[in-house]
């Protein structure tokens, strides 16, 4: 069998042991139904290539170790029924492939012209089906909670689900088409690198080929398997992709930076909460988030445990735009916060074979653990974040981003380098206009005046705070509209013969110009 000859022959420990596991997945399900009612959902993609010939691999190995002689030389091809959900969005580069395919290795096609769920129900109804295999693995959004037998979900009809490829990384797919010399879809050689409809599929941007400028490498080339899906972009009517000039004449760029955006901040440490530690982070945070123009709705401090951390999350994901993780990271037993995110997303931690690698690139192998137990992190929602600064790249589970500095000088590096990637969501928005007004009047005085300007300028943020009981009263006005720089001057006008507020400059207050005056 020439699949199985080849895998054999080479000299990748690590491509033999996936191909074990998978062909013996696929082994165990013929064992397990009967043959005529397993059926292989087949749609030309790269991941149902790789998983047609473990099944043709694994059908073999099942019959020959069955001892059924007369076959062995009759098994080369697995007459398995073949299900292929046909759209007509689908590229007439993976329908041709499809086809093609089905017939060089005489597999029986069943057509289903139909969505995913209806389509099955049809096909239940028509042919007894107890299994299915499908080229899901980890990192596919549907992956998220599934093993390599998973029944159907509840709502679905019912059939066991058989992932053989669950592991297997987007390095591992293509080590395996390659050595085995396969022949897969020919959009995979012109830079898509994972294939949706024609209207959700261009070709990967990290594969442009910049000598060129138009043409893109194949996919094999992606050296980050976690961006198979960064070809996975929406197309615009009009068929450009970004830069569109909005409806009212803003183009894309002015129309993000005017949108507000909010943060939160969890550090986790129970030295800060002990009292043995203090926290740095949380104020540095704050103020650099300022100076991009973001809101920041709180800073919490929790304690190493995986409850704590995912309550904050669960709550912060959803209300903040990012939230930001700090501590807690790493192999030791109060190591917890990836456990907390993932609890927080109901996702669990998985082996992530990209990071171990970057991992294994910084610190060698012998210092990742048998278990890999720096490299598990919460599957399916993982990304991560590369900057050509950064020894390792940081990791982020939807919104939350998990910061790796131990110290304020690493985190001023990992916030430049979080700036300069777009993946990161840290958008520059319009910076805050504030202005610091210090005066020695009574607070009864200046509390009327203040409460009247909170009514007015419902947009600008007023607020106060004492340096000491005895000094002045700092009155602040933060907002994104520049009618604060004249704000003050309406307290001027209600004190008029005070003359008594001073102003401390606005925006970064580089030399405050103080007045104090006494009422
Ligand atoms: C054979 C087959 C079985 C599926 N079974 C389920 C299922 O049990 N539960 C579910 O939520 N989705 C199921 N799906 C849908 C997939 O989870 C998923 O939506 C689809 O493969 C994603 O493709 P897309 O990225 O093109 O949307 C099934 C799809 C196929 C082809
Ligand atoms: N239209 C379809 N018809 C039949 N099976 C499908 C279809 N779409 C998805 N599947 C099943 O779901 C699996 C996962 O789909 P997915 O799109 O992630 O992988 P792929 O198409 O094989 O590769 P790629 O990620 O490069 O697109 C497929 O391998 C296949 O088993
Ligand atoms: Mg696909």
């Amino acid at each position: 069998m020439e699949i199985d000859a080849a895998v054999r022959a080479s000299s990748d420990g690590r491509l033999r042991t996936k191909y074990d596991n998978a062909v013996y997945v696929v082994q165990r399900a013929f064992a397990l139904y009967p043959f005529e009612e397993i059926a292989f959902s087949f749609n030309g993609g790269k991941d149902s290539t790789v998983l047609l010939h473990l099944i043709r691999a694994g059908y073999y190995l099942h019959k020959t170790s069955c001892g059924d002689e007369a076959q062995i030389n009759t098994v080369q091809n697995c007459p398995l029924r073949t299900i292929y959900f046909e759209t007509p969005c689908a590229f007439p580069e993976i329908n041709s492939f499809t086809y093609e395919t089905v017939s060089t290795y005489g597999l029986p096609l069943e057509t289903i012209r139909s969505d995913f769920k209806s389509g099955l129900e049809g096909l239940l109804k028509e042919k007894s089906t107890k299994a299915i295999f499908i080229g899901t693995r980890i990192g596919d959004p549907n992956a998220v909670g599934q093993e390599q037998f998973s029944p159907s979900s509840p709502g679905w009809p019912p059939f066991m689900r058989v992932n053989p490829i669950l592991d297997w990384s987007y390095r591992d797919v293509w080590s395996f088409l390659l050595t085995c010399k396969v022949k897969y879809c020919s959009l995979y050689d012109e830079g898509y690198t994972s294939i949706g409809s024609i209207y959700d599929t261009v070709p990967n941007a990290l594969l442009s080929d910049s000598s060129t400028g138009n043409s893109f490498r194949p996919a094999y080339m992606l050296s980050d398997g976690r961006l198979e899906r960064a070809g996975r972009a929406k197309k615009t009517s009009n068929n450009t992709e970004t830069n569109s000039v909005a409806s009212n004449g803003m183009n894309n760029a002015e129309g993000e930076q005017m949108i507000a955006r909010s943060a939160s901040v969890i550090v986790v440490g129970d030295e800060i909460l002990f009292g043995t530690v203090e926290d740095k982070f949380g104020a540095a945070l704050c103020k650099k988030l300022h100076e991009i123009g973001w809101r920041v709705s709180h800073v919490t401090v929790v304690h190493n445990e995986i409850d704590s951390v995912a309550e904050e999350v669960k709550q912060c994901k959803s209300t903040d735009d990012v939230v930001f993780i700090f501590g807690g990271l790493g192999p030791l037993h109060s190591d917890i916060s990836l456990a907390g995110v993932a609890k927080a997303f109901g996702v669990r931690l998985a082996p992530d074979e990209e990071f171990e690698e970057h991992l294994s690139q910084l610190i060698g192998n012998s210092y990742i653990g048998d278990r890999n137990e720096m490299a598990l992190l919460p599957e399916g929602i993982t990304e991560l974040l590369h900057h050509k600064m950064l020894p390792l790249p940081l990791i982020k589970c939807k919104n939350v981003i998990i910061l790796s500095a131990t110290n304020v000088d690493e985190l001023d590096m990992e916030w430049n380098c979080l700036l300069d990637t777009q993946e990161s969501g840290l958008l520059r928005t319009k910076p805050f206009v504030s202005k610091h007004l210090s005066t020695l009047l009574p607070d009864v005085k200046i509390a009327p005046v203040v409460a009247k300007l909170c009514l007015e300028f419902s947009d600008v943020y007023i607020g106060s705070h004492r340096i000491s009981r005895t000094g002045p009263l700092v009155v602040s006005l933060i907002g994104k509209v520049k009618r604060i720089l004249e704000l003050w001057t309406p307290l001027l006008i209600f004190h008029p013969t005070d003359n008594d507020f001073s102003q401390e400059g606005h925006g970064r207050c580089s030399s405050p110009l103080r007045r104090d005056l006494t009422a």
